[in-house]
């Protein structure tokens, strides 16, 4: 058997393909970005057609690099941006609608109707693991079933199919045969109970939907079926599929309970396994379904998620022209001593964990005309920290678990002036591992395990190895005034959307 392995990583800005040997090492890699589509405030879609022809580009591009054959790989893993939704047509296997993409705001009055009729924002948490927010996959459905004739038609007519991204590349990889989905991707919509693993008859009565639209649910990792196209992929088993931040615990293989990792891409999240039960957050985490190993029980994870991450270093980027490139941030940023207090908190889709305030929009405070673009680009990166510290005390009070070190990764984490700024708020040592490609391996990883590329979890572990590493270096005091500073700063974000203010 061949001893390499591709990963699909179809993430909110950019697919890539990456192709690993059986030492976890990179061998080739092609990415190409697609179009982010934002037809309204609040709202962002994807156009699945140009992710499908951008992942068979990706896929052709790598195999010509690593001058290898589909034929050379033992098997195809799978990770994605979680919770953005499509529909398609089962007849003509085309989309209905553009993606509604996870940090589109839209179902926001669906998503207060079916709050107030069940209770309360958290009533389905015991459930699901999750509050009922625009951000799960779905109230995107429900919204593209109450608002486009034509997904509601297909509904009716037995024509529709349901699929987070995950399930949309199945679907095309499977020659449009194979209606399925992982786990991990399936405890984001809602719709799954946690426990069971299936989807629930009592949720799916609450959103009035039908179960033929759904995917079949699969473990993470386990063979699902051969590839059928794109046809430079034919037969390769897909055996590895999981969302990207589920991805990335898995690729840093945070395999015990009490292992941590944050992620650094467009949004930042922190994930911790909580090992074989669910724990339920009373400070603003979700509760998700880190993996599943066919045949095995599943792993739990607690999770903060945060909308805008990196995507605040692509608006400084693309709406305000301050830097050509995500790069350049860093010699901005260090082109001042501090932020000049300022912060920024970019709550432009409301805030998410540990807050869930839909109310609130983005600031900047405490500008005076003193403050230049070298304070905003370090205000920039200082609000991703900011936003993290939040998620990782939320964390440590859920959990009881006192974080030793985090693992990093994403795109983020080659800023370094981002990870110490990081290390010195948490006062925690931040790891950065040597294949930054945490999300790309752990599909791989999950792939591989499931058709004898890597013989356990217990392997897999042994080959994580730091690459480098930030110490905390910043007084106390210091700290807690840089985060008195933010907690003021996120408090002006709150009640910006109110009834004399609606958007949209
Ligand atoms: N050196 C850098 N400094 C700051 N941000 C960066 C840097 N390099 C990339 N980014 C940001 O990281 C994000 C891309 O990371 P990635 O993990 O590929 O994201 P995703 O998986 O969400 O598409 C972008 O939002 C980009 O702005
Ligand atoms: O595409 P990323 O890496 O920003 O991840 C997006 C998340 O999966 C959204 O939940």
């Amino acid at each position: 058997m061949s001893k390499y392995v591709g990963s699909i990583d179809q993430g909110t800005t950019s697919t890539r393909f990456i192709i690993f040997n059986e030492d976890g090492e990179i061998v080739a890699d092609a990415q190409h970005e697609h179009e982010q589509i934002m037809p309204k405030e609040g709202w962002v879609e994807h156009d699945p057609m140009e992710i499908w022809e951008k992942t068979v580009r990706v896929i052709e591009e790598a195999l010509e690099k690593a001058s290898l054959k589909g034929s050379d790989l033992s098997a195809v893993g799978i990770t994605n941006q979680r919770e953005t939704t499509v529909v398609w047509s089962k007849s003509t296997g085309k989309p209905l609608h553009n993606a509604i993409v996870w940090m589109d705001m839209r179902s926001q009055t669906f998503c207060d109707k079916l709050s107030a009729k069940v209770g309360g924002r958290d009533t389905l948490q015991e459930k699901t693991g999750l509050p009922i927010v625009p951000y799960f996959a779905g109230t995107k459905l429900k919204w593209l079933i109450n608002n486009v004739e034509t997904v509601a038609e297909a509904v009716k007519n037995g024509d529709a199919l349901f699929g987070t991204i995950d399930t949309w590349l199945l679907w095309n990889l499977s020659g449009q045969k194979e209606h399925l989905t992982d786990v991990t991707n399936a405890s984001r919509t809602l719709l799954m109970d946690i426990k069971t693993l299936q989807w629930d008859d009592e949720l799916l009565e609450l959103f009035e939907l039908p179960r033929s639209i759904l995917p079949d649910i699969k473990p993470s990792s386990g063979k699902m079926f051969d590839v059928v196209e794109p046809k430079c992929l034919e037969g390769v088993p897909v055996s590895g599929v999981l969302g990207d931040q589920q991805a990335a615990l898995f690729g840093q293989t945070c395999f015990r309970p009490g292992d941590a990792k944050n992620t650094y891409g467009t949004g930042c999240f922190l994930l911790l396994n909580t090992g074989e039960k669910p724990v339920l957050s009373t400070h603003g985490l979700l509760t998700t379904v880190g993996y599943q190993i066919a045949g095995e029980k599943p792993i739990y994870a607690l999770e903060g998620s945060v909308a805008i991450g990196g995507a605040l270093v692509q608006w400084l980027r693309d709406n305000l022209g301050l830097i050509k490139n995500a790069p350049e941030v860093e010699e901005l940023a260090n082109s001042v001593p501090n932020s000049g207090g300022i912060y920024f908190v970019p709550a432009f889709s409301g805030l998410y964990a540990p807050y869930w305030r839909d109310d609130a929009r983005g600031v900047i405070v405490g500008m005076t005309r003193f403050t230049n673009k070298g304070h905003l680009a370090r205000a920039t990166l200082e609000s991703v920290s900011y936003q993290s510290c939040d998620m990782f005390e939320a964390m440590e009070k859920d959990s009881k678990v006192k974080l030793k070190s985090l693992r990093v990764d994403g795109g983020m984490v080659e800023n370094d002036t981002l990870m110490q700024f990081q290390a010195n708020m948490l006062d925690t040592p931040v790891v950065r591992p040597k294949v930054a490609e945490t999300t790309a391996l752990g599909a791989a990883y999950a792939a591989g395990l499931a058709v004898g590329v890597w013989p356990n979890l217990e392997k897999l572990q042994e080959r994580w190895a730091v690459e480098k590493s930030w110490e905390p270096k910043l007084d106390k005091e210091q700290r807690e005034r840089n985060m008195l500073g933010w907690s003021k700063a996120i408090q002006r974000t709150y009640g910006w959307i109110d009834d004399d203010f609606q958007q949209n």
